[in-house]
């Protein structure tokens, strides 16, 4: 499609005869804030598997900018085309400060010695600040990052992402394991970074997603079930079966 940052068509993979995902089409456009709901084995981790090239699919197109081909991709070229996936269970560096976390993401896995040892440029003190500002732990600056909430570190590894300015990121469940104000705080933050990045949330908490105010497609047995308006989707019979109606 015209413009579009990601866009898979036709895809399909087979786990050992099994559909995990079927014909399944799908466009992100830059900058967008992107929705994936949808039960429990509908392909919205295998989704994320494929676009960043963990995993082959068997058919179909997945292209990105609309001529870079990621069915060929790797994980590792993936990240340097731009695409940035946040797992789960964050794994932030719990004995450096949460700065120094970010200055190692901005420096990239071999500036460890550079953050214990060296200088900061002023370049990257500020882009440190911004950073800080964005993800809201100022205060936590020079805090260990092993000391934060469990919110917090979701934060702060978001942060540690963005450091590396990725224009799509795969977000996978953000919400789960925080508090009310802290699932709030997180719908926040990604529409803030949404617009200067492209942004994929998968997640199961409906007061989340509301948050968002976003697109929703709804995934079930590997295809798209319905895309739209969360009041869109929500009315849809098959969704609410298969799905909020559980
Ligand atoms: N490597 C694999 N080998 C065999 N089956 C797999 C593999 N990866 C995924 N599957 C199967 O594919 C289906 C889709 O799984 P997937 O993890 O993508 O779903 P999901 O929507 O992310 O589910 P959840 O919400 O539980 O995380 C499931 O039935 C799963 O068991």
């Amino acid at each position: 499609m015209s413009g579009s940052l990601l866009y898979l068509s036709g895809v399909s993979k087979s786990f050992e005869g099994f559909r995990a995902i079927d014909n399944l089409s799908l466009v992100v456009l830059p900058g967008e804030l992107r929705a994936v709901i949808g039960p429990n084995g509908a392909g919205k981790t295998t989704m994320m598997d494929i676009v960043t090239g963990k995993t082959r699919p068997d058919e179909g197109e997945v292209l990105w900018k609309e001529t870079v081909d990621l069915t060929r991709a790797d994980e590792v070229e993936t990240a340097r085309l731009g695409i940035g996936r946040k797992f789960q269970k964050p794994s932030v560096i719990e004995s450096l400060t949460v700065a120094e976390n970010l200055e190692l993401a901005l420096k990239g896995p071999r500036g460890v010695g550079a953050t214990l040892f060296g200088r900061r440029t002023r370049e990257e003190a500020r882009e440190i600040e911004r950073l800080l500002a964005l993800v809201r732990l100022e205060e936590a600056r020079d805090a260990l990052a092993g000391s934060m909430s469990h919110g917090q570190k979701q934060w702060l590894e978001i942060g540690m992402l963005l450091a590396q300015d990725p224009e799509l990121l795969l977000v996978d469940e953000p919400a789960a394991g925080m508090t009310d104000a802290e699932t709030m705080r997180t719908a926040e933050l990604l529409r803030e970074i949404a617009g200067r990045h492209a942004v994929v949330v998968v997640e199961h908490d409906m007061e989340f997603v509301r948050a968002l105010g976003c697109k929703v497609t709804v995934l079930h047995q590997g295809r798209v079930l319905a895309e739209g308006s969360l009041a869109h989707v929500s009315a849809n019979a098959e969704v609410i079966e298969v799905y909020l109606g559980r």
